[in-house]
């Protein structure tokens, strides 16, 4: 649909063809309708129906296309009505499809006739009987059926203009630079003649003809516009024949070139180089009214039958001028002609050219402004339209097709610089969109990239980053500049280079950013896997304290830290870390590392977990002998001195503790503090990481905690040596074994008693089926419980019933002298006297 700049040639091979075809089509229309039967009959002409406009005078006012006056008395160019009038006959939009014609001649000599019975014109006729000038200024006409437009022009020579020559210079000028075919009327009687035969104002225009070629020439490099000259010799008796009359006006004319002054480079041109020549002659009108309109009938063809060997409306005529231009063309050439400029046609071309692919830009822009108004919203909305580059190829093709196909036929120079103008405004227009397609493409790439990764991080079990991330940044990236690509029209200076380039920045920023949380996450199940490997080791040594304690810890420590740092390493090389990042993560694994062990030691020298870790010290070296066997104290052992050797032997085993200390040098652990390295004291600073002091950490507890460790468990052994104490003097309290003799001696009578009564002794068997059965049900605990409940409840009860009875008030006296007698009364009266007495009665009183 594009039409390109440089196949301009091909535009103007377009325009001739145009040309050629408009001059088909005219035939046609002509061939396809026949103005009467009447004229067709009376045509002596060919049979193609080209003849029958012999009938056109005759026609009817309607038939008629109407006429207009084109240039006033008062020389004023009709401007209003042109364009309008060029709309009423239907040529506006005909292109290249219509001729024009003009004719130049002396004033009444039957011009206005001639065109109206060859054209079919309606323009105005001298009345016979007036005998006076009827064409005033001039005037144009539509041929009937036909677009050619006719130019009748004002005669020469003429009475009512007298010594004037003005206007005739003027509007000859004028139908020169416009029309292609111009017809020069004369008489026959006037050949010969020079003022009679217009030689004086064809001289000049030829004289202005030639300034106008030389000017043409400069810009147009050597190109020609021929003009045809048809001279219809009137009146012609054929006395004299045509040839000769031919012979003698190309004579004349050859003379006036000749003494034309020709312009710089144009001395020896020939007339020829600019002007074609017919020549025709027609019957007196008057006297062979019959034959007069066979010649004129036999002359049209010449205009309207292109097979015609005569025919004048010949591409190489033609200005050029596309009909819509024409009124302003026309206007434009006859302000020249009128301010006395030189007639320099190409510059009105470019001047017509401009202002028409003007006009044709805008429209074309206006109506494809009004379709691309759609991709805003969606553009804006972060949309990414699929179509949006083959959309905007095709409104700009369109807007682009409407301005060639309408402004082609302009002056190619300034309607090629028109075409640029206008791809340039429409690919202005369009740019927001393509960077708006951009932008939302950059963000709907880089939304997937991550999603993409993250959901293989997710399903996939054992993902290598860097060949996830690798492999999904070349889809993002081929994903963006496919998609960019069809948004990167053609005649545009847009590029994606840039958009891509930054497109891979954020990619790799992401990247950068999922490494380092990936690598967080990587060295987070590092430091986990080397908290559960330092565990057990690191408890198992610590609850054996000894001189090489730290030594196990600390060779535990570094076979796990080896172990993670060559995890990390082994891992960081699929994220494609920096070795300045593998230095500090494994800076950062180090420390952490150390830091857990720390608080497993921490955890493991725990105020409790200490204490009970020296107690099975203690409890080892004073209750277990040599062998491992507990003690059984007896009196005679040394316990104060076992006792003395496990407490001092323990208390030694605190300061082991208190420092992370191995025997062996070559096993001790050295960790640069954060404050030995500028950047790591930099991000403490800011808060970004914790402050981290190794020689700090190598001490597990102070002096002081350790005295107090110290104290705290001098007390637990004095409880253990007490209790050691203690069980000695039990096993001396035991009962001794002549006891038991005693015993049975004492009991034997009790024991046979029991073993020959059948009662006793069934009794003792039902008790010890009981016990048995009690023993093998495991009801031991059950009935404990249950004759522990019964014990208690008689308890509550016995106790109740003791304190209800010790709770009874005191028997009056009367009671107590009958119960004790008088005897023991009066002793009691006299001991109860005073206060005595009133407590009695206070007592009495309270019982009723
Ligand atoms: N003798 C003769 N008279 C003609 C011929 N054609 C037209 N006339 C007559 O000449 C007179 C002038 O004709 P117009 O057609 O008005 O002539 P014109 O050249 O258009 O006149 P202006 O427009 O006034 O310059 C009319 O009366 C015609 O009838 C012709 O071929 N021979």
């Amino acid at each position: 649909m594009e039409l390109n700049i440089d196949n301009a040639t091909a535009i103007v091979a377009q325009q001739q063809q145009e040309l050629e075809q408009a001059h088909q089509e005219q035939v046609q229309a002509l061939s396809a309708q026949p103005i009467s039967a009447a004229a067709t009959s009376a045509s002596a002409g060919p049979t193609n129906g080209l003849s029958t406009l012999s009938g056109a005078a005759a026609a009817t006012t309607e038939q008629k296309a109407d006429r207009m006056q084109l240039v006033d008395e008062e020389q004023r160019f009709n401007d209003d009505q042109f364009a309008p009038k060029l709309r009423d006959w239907g040529l506006e939009d005909a292109g290249f499809g219509y001729d024009l014609c003009a004719v130049l001649g002396s004033q009444s000599t039957g011009k206005s006739t001639l065109l109206n019975k060859l054209f079919g014109t309606s323009f105005d006729v001298m009345d016979e009987k007036q005998r006076r000038q009827t064409t005033k200024g001039i005037w144009m006409c539509r041929g009937l059926k036909m677009n050619v437009l006719v130019m009748d022009v004002e005669g020469t020579d003429g009475r009512e203009r007298g010594e004037d020559q003005d206007f005739e210079r003027k509007s000859a000028l004028f139908s020169m630079a416009s029309a292609e075919v111009l017809i020069v009327n004369m008489w026959e009687h006037q050949v010969g003649l020079y003022q009679g035969a217009n030689m004086g104002l064809l001289k000049t225009v030829f004289e202005v003809n030639l300034g106008l070629f030389q000017a043409g020439k400069a810009k147009s490099h050597g190109a020609k516009d021929k003009t045809l000259l048809l001279f219809v010799i009137r009146d012609h008796v054929g006395t004299t024949p045509l040839e000769n009359l031919q012979a003698t006006i190309v004579s004349d004319l050859n003379k006036i070139w000749d003494s034309l002054s020709k312009p710089d480079g144009l001395e020896a041109s020939q007339i020829s180089d600019f002007f074609d020549f017919m020549f025709t002659a027609l019957p007196h009108k008057v006297l062979l009214p019959a034959e007069f309109d066979k010649a004129v009938n036999r002359l049209r063809t010449r205009f309207v039958d292109p097979k015609d060997p005569n025919f004048v409306f010949r591409t190489e005529y033609h200005k050029r001028i596309p009909a819509d231009g024409l009124p302003h063309y026309l206007s434009s050439i006859w302000e020249q002609v009128m301010t006395n400029k030189d007639l320099d046609l190409p510059t009105q071309q470019e001047l017509l050219a401009q202002f028409r692919c003007d006009e044709i830009a805008n429209a074309a822009f206006a109506t494809f402004a009004g379709e691309i108004k759609a991709f805003r919203r969606h553009v804006e909305s972060g949309t990414v339209l699929e179509t949006l580059g083959a959309d905007m190829a095709l409104h700009r093709g369109t807007a682009l097709a409407k301005f060639d196909k309408d402004a082609g036929r302009y002056h190619q120079e300034v309607y090629r610089r028109k075409r640029t103008d206008l791809l340039e405004k429409l690919n202005a227009s369009l740019s927001p969109f393509f960077l708006g397609q951009l932008k939302n493409l950059h963000k709907h790439v880089l939304a997937a990239f991550k999603s993409n990764v993250l959901e293989r991080m997710r399903n996939e079990s054992n993902y290598d980053f860097g060949e996830v991330v690798g492999s999904e940044k070349e889809r993002a990236q081929a994903k963006f500049s496919a998609a960019a690509k069809l948004v990167l029209l053609a005649d545009t200076d847009w590029t994606v280079s840039e958009e891509e380039a930054q497109l891979e920045e954020e990619i790799q920023s992401i990247a950068d950013t999922m490494r380092v949380e990936e690598t967080k996450k990587m060295v987070a199940q590092i430091e986990r896997n080397v908290k559960k490997g330092l565990a057990e080791p690191v408890e198992l040594a610590l609850n054996k304290p000894s001189e090489t304690m730290w030594d196990a810890v600390l060779e535990t420590f570094r076979a796990v830290l080896q172990q993670a740092e060559s995890t990390y390493l082994r891992k960081a090389k699929s994220f494609n870390c920096t070795d300045d990042e593998n230095t500090a993560a494994l800076i950062a694994l180090r420390r952490k590392s150390w830091i857990s062990l720390r608080a497993k030691v921490d955890e493991q020298t725990a105020d409790t977990v200490l204490a009970a870790k020296l107690r099975n010290t203690f409890e080892d070296r004073f209750r277990y002998d040599e062998n491992g066997v507990p003690r059984v104290w007896k009196p005679e052992d040394d316990i104060d001195g076992a006792y003395q050797k496990a407490r001092d032997e323990t208390l030694a085993m605190i300061p082991l503790y208190s420092k992370i200390e191995p025997r062996d040098d070559s096993l001790a652990v050295s960790l640069p503090s954060t404050s030995d390295d500028p950047a790591s004291q930099a991000a403490v600073d800011r808060g970004e990481e914790e402050e981290f002091d190794f020689p700090s950490t190598l001490v597990v507890f102070s002096e002081a905690r350790k005295a107090e460790i110290g104290t705290r468990f001098r007390k637990e052994a004095d409880a253990l040596y007490v209790e050691a104490k203690r069980s000695t003097v039990s096993s001396i309290a035991q009962v001794p074994l002549w006891m038991y003799g005693v015993m049975v001696v004492l009991g034997w009578n009790e024991m046979m008693a029991v073993l020959r009564s059948p009662v006793y002794f069934a009794f003792l068997l039902v008790c010890l089926a009981s016990a048995y059965v009690v023993w093998k049900l495991n009801l031991g605990g059950p009935l404990t419980s249950v004759t522990k409940a019964v014990g208690r409840e008689v308890h509550r009860l016995a106790d109740e019933q003791l304190r209800s009875h010790f709770s009874q008030p005191l028997p009056r006296p009367q009671m107590l002298d009958e119960r004790y007698g008088s005897g023991s009364s009066s002793s009691r009266n006299a001991t109860s006297t005073g206060a005595g007495g009133e407590e009695i009665e206070l007592e009495e009183k309270k019982a009723l």
